[in-house]
C-alpha cells in the first residue's frame, strides 16, 4: 500500500494528513504528488470527488518558506470554491504553520486588505478580485513559486483567459504551473502551450467520466410536471442533503419559492444573490439547517459538502461537462450518491449526447406513481417513529400511551398515529415559468455531438447567469463585483 510518507514529505504535512483521516493517497494523489514535488508543470485530470485539492495542495504547501511572503497562488472560478480550497490548504498546512487566505469578489475589500497585512503564504483567489488587489498593490506576486489553476476549463468557459494571462504576466522569474479539473476539453491544450513548460499529463484512467458510486437515472418529465415530480421524489427518497440544479437564476428563485410554499426547507444560490447571503446559504446547507439547495451551475464545480446524497437536475445541463460536475457534488470520497436528471420529451437527443460524451449510461426510471408517493410518505413516517424510539425520546409519553391502550387496541392506535403523521398530497399551487427545451442543433454535414465538447463555441449557455455571480470581471471595478 502506498502511503503519504512514501513521497518524502515533511513530518508536519504527513501528520496533518493523518489528522484529517487520510489514510492512503487517492490514485490522483499517488500520481500527482511526486511529480509536483519535483517542481514540474502538470495537467491533472481525475474524476470528481477524488481528492484533486490535496493532490496539488501538498506539493504547494511543501514549497512554502514560512519567512517569505506570498509564494503560492490558486485560481478558482467561483468564490465558494476559493473559500473551500483555502480551508483545505489551511487544514493541511496548519501543523507546518502555512497560512492560506481566500480572496474573492463580493467580500469587503478593506477586510481583505487587513487580512493581507497578516502575511499569508498562499492566496486562493477568483481572478477578478485578484486583479483588483494587484492594481491596488495590496498583493504582490513577485515571490510566487507555484500557480494552480483549479477547474481550468471552467475559467476558460467563463472568459477569464485575459485575466489569467494578465495575472501570470505579473509573475516574473521561474514558476511551476499546475492545472487541474475532472474534465479537460481539447481547448485546454492551447492554455497549456501558452502558460506551461513541458507539462506532464497525469490522468487517472477511467472508462467513464463520472464516478461509479453515483447511481445515475433519468426521468422523462413534461415541463409542467417537473415540480410535482421533484416534490414526490424528495418525499419518497428523503435525501440527507440534496442539490437541485436549475437552468437560470429566475428558475432557481421560482423553484425555491415553490418548495418553501410546500413546506420544504430550501434556499437558492446563484450569481445575483449577494455574496454574504451566498455564504450563509452554503453554511446553513453544510450544517444541515436547510436540506435542499437549489442552484445554477455556479454550484456545479468543485464544491465538497459531505452529506449530499442526491443531485436532481431539474433542468438537463447544457453540456456534458456541466453534467459531470453537477452530479459530482454527490458520491464524493468513496461515498454513494444518486443523481436524477429530468428530461423533457424533446430533450432525449440531448441526453444521448451527454451519455455518449461522458461514456456513462443513465437508466430510465419511471416517474413515481400515486401509490409510490403514498407508500413513500408512510415509510417516511415509520422512519421518523423508529428514530424517536432509537433516540429514546418517547419516555415522557409512555403513561398517556398506557392509558389510551385501556380503551383502544394497539393496532388501531398506531394506525391512527401513522395516519396523522403521514404527509398527505400537497397540492399548494406553485407557479413556474416554463423554460424552452434544449435542442440538439445539428450543424450542416455534422451529426452533432462533438461540438458539445467545446462550450466556447457552443454559446447556448445562459451567460447572463454568470455575470458577477461567478466572479466575472466587470469593467466597473469600483463595484467590487469581480
Ligand atoms: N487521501 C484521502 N483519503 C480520504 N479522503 C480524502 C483523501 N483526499 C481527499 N479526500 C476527501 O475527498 C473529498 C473530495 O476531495 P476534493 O474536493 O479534493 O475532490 P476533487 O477531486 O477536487 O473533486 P471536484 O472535481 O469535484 O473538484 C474531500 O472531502 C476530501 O477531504
Ligand atoms: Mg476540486
Amino acid at each position: 500500500m502506498t502511503t503519504f510518507s512514501d513521497f518524502g514529505l515533511s513530518n508536519e504535512i504527513v501528520k496533518a494528513l493523518s489528522n484529517m483521516g487520510f489514510e492512503e493517497p487517492t490514485p490522483i494523489q499517488a500520481q500527482a504528488i511526486p511529480i509536483g514535488m519535483k517542481g514540474k508543470d502538470m495537467i491533472g485530470q481525475a474524476q470528481t470527488g477524488t481528492g484533486k485539492t490535496t493532490a496539488f495542495g501538498v506539493p504547494l504547501l511543501e514549497q512554502i518558506d514560512l519567512n517569505e511572503g506570498i509564494q503560492g497562488l490558486v485560481l478558482a472560478p467561483t468564490r465558494e470554491l476559493a473559500v473551500q480550497v483555502a480551508e483545505e490548504l489551511n487544514r493541511i498546512g496548519q501543523v507546518k504553520g502555512v497560512r492560506t487566505l481566500p480572496v474573492y469578489g463580493g467580500q469587503d475589500i478593506t477586510r481583505q486588505i487587513r487580512a493581507l497585512k497578516k502575511h499569508p503564504h498562499i492566496i486562493a483567489a477568483t481572478p477578478g478580485r485578484l486583479i483588483d488587489h494587484i492594481e491596488r498593490k495590496t498583493i504582490r506576486l513577485s515571490n510566487i513559486k507555484m500557480v494552480v489553476l483549479d477547474e481550468a476549463d471552467e475559467m476558460l468557459n467563463m472568459g477569464f483567459i485575459e485575466d489569467i494571462e494578465r495575472i501570470l504576466s505579473e509573475i516574473k522569474g521561474e514558476r511551476q504551473t499546475l492545472l487541474f479539473s475532472a474534465t479537460m476539453p481539447k481547448r485546454i491544450q492551447s492554455l497549456a502551450e501558452k502558460f506551461m513548460q513541458e507539462p506532464e499529463m497525469v490522468k487517472v484512467k477511467a472508462k467513464e467520466m463520472t464516478v461509479k458510486n453515483i447511481e445515475q437515472y433519468y426521468m422523462e418529465v413534461h415541463e409542467k410536471q417537473k415540480f410535482d415530480v421533484l416534490c414526490n421524489l424528495l418525499d419518497i427518497q428523503s435525501p440527507e442533503l440534496a442539490i437541485v440544479f436549475g437552468r437560470t437564476k429566475k428558475r432557481v428563485d421560482e423553484v425555491v419559492e415553490g418548495l418553501i410554499k410546500r413546506g420544504y426547507s430550501a434556499e437558492g444560490i446563484h450569481g445575483d444573490i449577494p455574496q454574504a447571503k451566498r455564504d450563509q446559504v452554503i453554511r446553513r446547507f453544510k450544517e444541515q439547517t436547510i436540506d435542499i439547495m437549489v442552484a445554477t451551475d455556479v454550484a456545479a464545480r468543485g464544491l465538497d459538502i459531505s452529506g449530499v446524497s442526491h443531485v436532481y437536475n431539474f433542468d438537463i445541463p447544457q453540456d456534458p461537462e456541466s453534467y459531470v460536475h453537477r452530479i459530482g457534488r454527490t458520491g464524493r470520497a468513496g461515498n454513494k450518491g444518486l443523481a436524477i436528471t429530468f428530461v423533457s420529451p424533446r430533450e432525449i437527443d440531448h441526453l444521448k449526447i451527454i451519455e455518449s460524451v461522458t461514456k456513462s449510461k443513465m437508466a430510465k426510471k419511471p416517474v413515481p406513481s400515486f401509490k409510490d408517493v403514498v407508500a413513500g410518505n408512510q415509510q417516511a413516517t415509520i422512519n421518523k417513529l423508529m428514530e424517536v424510539i432509537e433516540k429514546e425520546e418517547h419516555a415522557d409519553f409512555k403513561r398517556v400511551a398506557e392509558s389510551l391502550l385501556e380503551d383502544t387496541d394497539s393496532v388501531t392506535l398506531l394506525a391512527a398515529a401513522i395516519k396523522l403523521l403521514t404527509k398527505g398530497p400537497d397540492v399548494t399551487p406553485v407557479k413556474l415559468t416554463a423554460v424552452e427545451p434544449i435542442r440538439v442543433r445539428k450543424p450542416k454535414g455534422d451529426r452533432g455531438g462533438r461540438r458539445f465538447n467545446d462550450r466556447s463555441r457552443g454559446g447556448s449557455r445562459d451567460r447572463r447567469d454568470f455575470k458577477g455571480g461567478r466572479d466575472r470581471r466587470t469593467k466597473n471595478r469600483s463595484s467590487n463585483k469581480g
